[in-house]
Parts: structure tokens; sequence; C-alpha cells
């Protein structure tokens, strides 16, 4: 049980008779970061409400740092760090300031606080800005502030919501490589997030949510594996050159499924980078000119995909999405 720095079972929330959160069960190992992604509104910040006290469970268990979050809640406190999504910092003040006020409510010794700001400021990129007024801070700067302030306490765990949120790219890879350094350090992370590349990028484990259940768990890459495999796309300067090569791929049996659509052959299969050169090959032994070819990983978003027929995505119409969306057009019509 001491490997596992959070367990939830079952747990609930309704606000007025509307269910937020409606039985959601997980663990999450020490040491590791672990992910809650899923649409706005599928109740990542509800619970990540309920696991730092914040929020009463309607219903089920949660238990975080070995302590129950609605029998200890005190206990619970004491041992985690938490981000807000909306930044609670006082702006007067300096880095320095915000850290010691913060670490003196909390009820630690002064010399224990004055002797860590600096080492969590070095940690988050930020000692050389310690005396500045947070006023002159960007979006950025206030955001790992407020996860070098979470640390003060050496908490068990960390928890993050939307941690890059409104963040501009640059700011978001700083959070980013924050975070990466907590888990180099050990330190469990807990974070939600709407985004499936930071999702992608940071967690160790994920958890999907959507309408307030969990419709998948597992490691990145496992989440992936659920919806098959990658897909090269070859572009050609026709579609009777299409027809072609379709036909050739599919008498030699390379590729799972091979489509046409318009001038583009699709070939799904398990190890995109090894089939992409025979492609090329037998299209340049058949004389067939090729304009482009590139193939594609499935994503977290394909994962949401299929589960729940939505995108996740917040912009849609990237490249990948109108080329399927034409590929499976010419599916239905052959
Ligand atoms: N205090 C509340 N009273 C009534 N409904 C609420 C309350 N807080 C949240 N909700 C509803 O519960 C659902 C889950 O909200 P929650 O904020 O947990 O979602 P989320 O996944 O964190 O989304 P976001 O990232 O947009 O905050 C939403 O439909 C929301 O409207």
């Amino acid at each position: 049980m001491d490997d596992y720095v959070i367990i939830t079972e079952g747990l609930r929330k309704s606000y007025n008779g509307f269910e937020a959160v409606r039985g959601v069960s997980f663990r999450v190992r020490r040491g590791t970061v672990y992910g809650l992604l899923g649409p706005n509104g599928a109740g990542k910040t509800t619970t990540i409400g309920m696991l730092t006290t914040i929020i009463k469970p309607s219903g089920g268990r949660a238990l975080v740092a070995g302590f129950d979050v609605t029998r200890d809640p005190q206990r619970v406190r004491e041992h985690i760090g938490v981000v807000f999504q909306e930044p609670t910092v006082d702006r007067d003040l300096t880095a320095w300031q915000n850290m010691l006020t913060h670490g003196l409510i909390h009820g630690l010794p002064r010399r224990l606080v004055e002797q860590r700001i600096p080492e969590l400021l070095d940690l988050v990129g930020l000692r050389e800005h310690a005396h500045r007024p947070l006023k002159s801070y960007s979006g950025g700067m206030i955001r790992r502030l407020e996860i070098a302030r979470a640390l003060l306490n050496e908490p068990d765990v960390v928890f993050l919501d939307e941690p890059t949120i409104g963040l501009d790219p640059q700011a978001r890879m700083k959070v980013w490589e924050v975070i990466d350094k907590l888990r180099r350090s050990g330190v469990t992370v807990f974070l939600t997030t709407h985004y499936m590349d930071e999702a992608e990028r940071l967690c160790d484990r994920i958890a999907i949510i959507d309408h307030g259940r969990i419709i998948a768990e597992g490691s990145p890459e496992e989440l992936k594996s659920m919806v098959g495999g990658d897909t090269v796309y070859v572009k050609l300067p026709g579609r009777d050159a299409a027809e072609k090569l379709a036909s050739l791929l599919r008498e030699r049996g390379l590729g799972e499924d091979v489509s046409v659509a318009g001038d583009m052959v699709a070939v799904v299969a398990r190890d995109a980078p090894r089939l992409m050169p025979r492609i090329l090959s037998l299209a340049q032994e058949a004389g067939i000119r090729v304009l482009e070819a590139r193939y594609t990983r499935p994503s977290l978003n394909d994962v949401f995909v299929k589960l729940t027929g939505r995108s996740l995505r917040d912009e849609e119409g990237d490249w990948r999405d109108f080329l399927r969306l034409h590929i499976h057009a010419g599916r239905r019509a052959r």
C-alpha cells in the first residue's frame, strides 16, 4: 500500500443532483507523474478538489499520503502541495516574500523556509528574479513560482490543476521542464490537463476522464496501443497512379489495410518507419512517381475518439484529420 500516494475507490461528487464525478477509482504510485486527461467539464477540477480536501466527496473514498480526505483532511493538507488553476499569489510582494509568507502561514519554521526558498527558486529557474515584485512577472513565471511554493513543505505529492493553461508555447515548455525535474528528483505529481500532448509528454500514467467517469487508464503507450497501428500516406500525381500503387501493395501483402482517396494512398501498418521505405522502393520499381510520403502514429486523441466518438482537440482540421476524413469517405464509397 505504501507504494501508492493516492488511492481512490468509487469517488463521487454531486452538485444539487448533478453528478460531476461518478465513481472514479485509480492509484498513483510514489515517484511518478500521473495525469487526469479530459475535455472541459469532464470532472478534473472536481476530482483534484476532493483529493486536496477543498471539495467534500459525496461518496466513495480517497486516501492521500495514507490519510483519508474526509476523515483526516488536516493531515492530508500537511502532506500535499497544490497549484490551482487561478493564481493565488500576492502581486505586490516579491517572489521571496510570497514564499516566506506561505511557509510561515503553513506553520513551517522560519529558518527552514529561508533555507529552502533559494533552492526551490533555483529549481524553477527564478532565483535571479527572487526580489522582484510579481507585478513584473509573466504568467509562466507566476506558474513556476507557484510550483516552487507548493514544494516548501516537502510534500508527498504535488497537485497541479491545468499547469499550462493560458501560457504561450515557450512558457509551457519551461513548466514542462520543471515537472521533468520534479520527476527526476522523485517527487510525485498529480496533474490535470485537457492537452493531450502535455499528458503524453509528461505522464507515466494517464486516466482519461469524460462526463465524470474514467474511460481508460494506462501508460501513454498502453493507451495508444488500443487504437491499433500507424498509417502511411503516399501522395501520387493522380488517381490512376494511386490505384496502381494500391493494387501492387495489396498483391505484395504490404500493410494491414490499403485504401485510396483521390491521389492519396493510405496504408495501415504496425510499424510505419519500416514499411515506408519498402513502399517507396516498390513505387520506384514500378515507375510510379511519388510526390509526398508521410506517416502518423496513433495519438491520445485517437484513443479519445475511439472511446467517445468525439475529438479532444481544441481546434479541428489539421492535416491528419483532413486526410482521415477523405480516406473514410473513400472507403465508404468503395
Ligand atoms: N460548484 C458547482 N456547482 C454546480 N456544478 C458544478 C460546480 N463545479 C463544477 N460543476 C460542474 O461539474 C462538471 C465538472 O466540472 P469540473 O470543473 O470538475 O470539470 P473540469 O474537467 O475540471 O473542466 P474545466 O477544466 O473546464 O474546469 C461541469 O459540468 C461543471 O459545470
